[in-house]
């Protein structure tokens, strides 16, 4: 068994999984082993070579129902040994075996278990029992009947004691909501709603208040006598949080110091010649231990105190390494590996799994439901969240009003005329990208319960990424177009005529969805807003000078003279000036016998008019820019990574 690769096959839970068994009863005390596990990151060295970094090594552990906590200083490999057992960490840096009752955790377990991450992954806008009905609609199949789902989610509410604030929206920054205990909560009931063989909290407490802590905790304890195994990293809990834990694993720089029942822990260390002090709080204890804090030694041990003294780091180290060793010859870890062995004995002997692959199981649902549940999601947090669209709207009227009494009715005359209205159409466009730098923040806000949700199997990436672009982006970015266009066309005056007005409508339309395919690129790639508004800005700048409206392309190296095509400015201002002068006379309003046709503008300004296609290639531009870009987003969405 030592140093395979972890082994992928299906299991009789997933059967029991899909058959939707009765909530209570689902993957009672299912237990988890993980034998021998290694873990190995590739580590950047500089820019174009990595080290292997070894993270953890030949942790084995076994996790029955009940509550066992993940415990160790920082650093020591908690988060990473709990994502291993989740099924969340690639698997190309992970050897060992994780079995779930003797058998091969399937490829898709991290779809069948629940984690709970330290971040909150619940919309805000949706109340307790709605948040708990998306999960249900995603992850149970769609044989499961309406009337059973909805007793589940009733039982989680149950379960977890959120009868009274079911019906409350969980709130976020602009809606009031439940309590930080009640929205930790209802962060499990996401999960537990597919009954989990197994529950996986990456530090449950962060975040919370000494009370409220300790509620959770006691719910899970609760969860857990009825039938869960519960794993959870955690950083030094208080005692009354501690009291609670059935087992303990003890990390160490990703060595086990200590994995057995929580009780006999002190039995360990003092065993191991460290007494925990009368009124010391047992984790506080452990951790000073492993930490190499020297007053944590047993008065006898002075000669050990007094090497502590001349080289601290040093101590630490010798004093991990004698943790390590301790427990490497202590009886309960001869227990472990005496279970351990025959688990593992058990599973070879029934032969056949190791080593094959199945196919992955499929998401719960169907693409078409999950389109349907996502997408009525999106909406809902669309109304509920009307701040961001009401401010865009509101926003878009005050700038229209402005441009439309500062440009009021412009004149006809060939050479105001012309400047005006070539001004007033170029200051539009502008206003369309800049006034889009909002879309970028759209992914960046929404990337963990993105990366959360699609991990744990709620749906595919095409789903999110179609009702993101189809019920959020383009919804959000119609209306104020609208409105921008009436008020100004009319209010500046410009070219008479309902065609001249759609064309001008829809141009704007199709410049706003290119600049938002570009802000969603963007976003899709930087995690931080502020650098992601840069880059933004950065684009936008470029486009502007090297439209060819700006700067005459005679004066600029014909090196560049590529750059333009990547500038929407080029093709949205061909539509709009064209629209705007192609046949149209221009004459002075003092003396009626001058006059310019806008066509001698348009030749002046180098642009193309003569032809439909002339004018038509500019669309054409702007929508196969979009589309280029929300694919490459869509690439990026799925070629990302979405495990730690
Ligand atoms: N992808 C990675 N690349 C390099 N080092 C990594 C990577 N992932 C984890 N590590 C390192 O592995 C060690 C264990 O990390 P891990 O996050 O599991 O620790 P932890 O005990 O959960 O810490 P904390 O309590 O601070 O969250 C740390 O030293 C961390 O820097």
């Amino acid at each position: 068994m030592n140093g395979h690769q972890m082994t992928i096959a299906t299991i009789d839970v997933e059967t029991s999984f899909a058959n939707g068994r009765a909530h209570s009863e689902a993957a009672k005390g299912s237990v988890l082993s993980a034998h021998d596990i290694n873990y190995t990151v590739k580590e950047a060295k500089s820019c174009c070579r990595t080290k292997d970094k070894q993270i953890l090594f030949n942790v084995t552990g076994i996790f029955k129902q009940g509550m066992t906590a993940i415990l160790g200083p920082t650093g020591s490999g908690k988060s990473s040994f709990l994502d291993v057992l989740a099924g969340r960490k690639d698997p190309a840096g992970v050897s060992g075996q994780l079995l779930l009752d003797g058998k091969p955790v399937p490829k898709n377990f991290k779809c069948m278990v629940g984690y709970v991450v330290q971040d909150d992954v619940v919309m805000g806008t949706l109340s307790v029992r709605e948040n708990f009905a998306f999960s249900a609609a995603l992850r149970l199949p769609s044989s499961i009947k309406a009337s059973e789902r909805k007793e589940r989610i009733n039982n989680v509410i149950k379960e977890l004691g959120l009868e009274r604030c079911a019906d409350t929206k969980v709130g976020n920054e602009f809606i009031q909501g439940v309590s930080g205990g009640e929205r930790k909560r209802c962060n499990i009931g996401m999960e537990l709603i597919i009954s989990p063989p197994v529950l996986f909290l990456d530090e449950p407490t962060t975040g919370l208040d000494a009370n409220t802590a300790n509620t959770v905790l006691l719910f899970l304890k609760r969860l857990s006598r009825h039938g869960r195994t519960v794993i959870f990293s955690i950083h030094q809990p208080r005692y009354s949080i501690y009291r609670l834990f059935d087992s303990l694993m003890l990390l160490s720089q990703g060595h086990t110091v200590y994995h057995g029942p929580s009780h006999e822990a002190l039995e360990f260390f003092t065993s191991q010649g460290y007494v925990c002090q009368e009124h010391n709080n047992p984790p506080d204890f452990f951790l000073d231990v492993i930490n190499g804090d020297p007053t944590t030694f047993d008065r006898n041990a002075i000669s050990l105190e007094k090497e502590i003294e001349s080289d601290f780091e040093n101590a630490a180290q010798s004093q991990h390494d004698k943790l390590v060793e301790g427990f490497r010859n202590s009886v309960w870890n001869k227990n472990l590996q005496e279970e351990a062995k025959g688990i593992y004995s058990t599973f070879e002997a029934r032969g056949g799994l190791k080593g094959e692959r199945y196919e992955a199981v499929n998401y719960a649902t169907s693409f078409f439901n999950q389109m349907v549940v996502v997408a009525r999601r999106a909406l809902m947090n669309l109304i509920r969240n009307p701040q961001t669209s009401i401010l865009t709207v509101a926003t878009s009227i005050v700038f229209s009003v402005i441009i439309g009494a500062i440009y009021w009715q412009v004149s006809d005359d060939p050479i105001k005329g012309f400047k005006d209205r070539s001004g007033v159409l170029f200051f539009l466009i502008m206003n369309q990208l800049f006034f889009n730098m909002s879309a970028v923040e759209v992914f960046i806000n929404e990337r963990k319960i993105f990366m959360h949700e699609n991990v744990s199997g709620f749906y595919r990436v095409s789903v999110y990424f179609l009702v993101k672009v189809i019920f959020d982006i383009i919804p959000l970015r119609m209306v104020p177009v609208i409105v921008l266009s009436v008020i100004v066309y009319f209010a500046v005056g410009l070219n008479p005529g309902a065609d001249h007005f759609f064309l001008f409508a829809f141009c704007l339309f199709c410049t706003t969805v290119s600049a938002a395919s570009l802000c969603f690129l963007i976003s899709s790639i930087v995690r931080v807003f502020a650098v992601a508004q840069l880059l933004l800005a950065l684009c936008y700048v470029l486009m502007m000078l090297l439209g060819g409206f700006l700067i005459n392309f005679d004066s600029i190296g014909p090196w560049l003279h590529w750059a333009q095509y990547f500038s929407l400015f080029k093709y949205s201002l061909s539509i709009l000036y064209t629209n705007e002068f192609k046949d149209r006379k221009f004459c002075s309003s003092s003396n009626s016998s001058i006059c310019e046709f806008g066509n001698s503008y348009l030749t002046k300004q180098d642009m193309k008019f003569e032809t439909q296609w002339d004018f038509w290639q500019n669309y054409l531009a702007l929508i196969l820019y979009a589309i280029i870009l929300f694919t490459l987003s869509y690439i990026r969405l799925r070629t990302m990574k979405k495990t730690r």
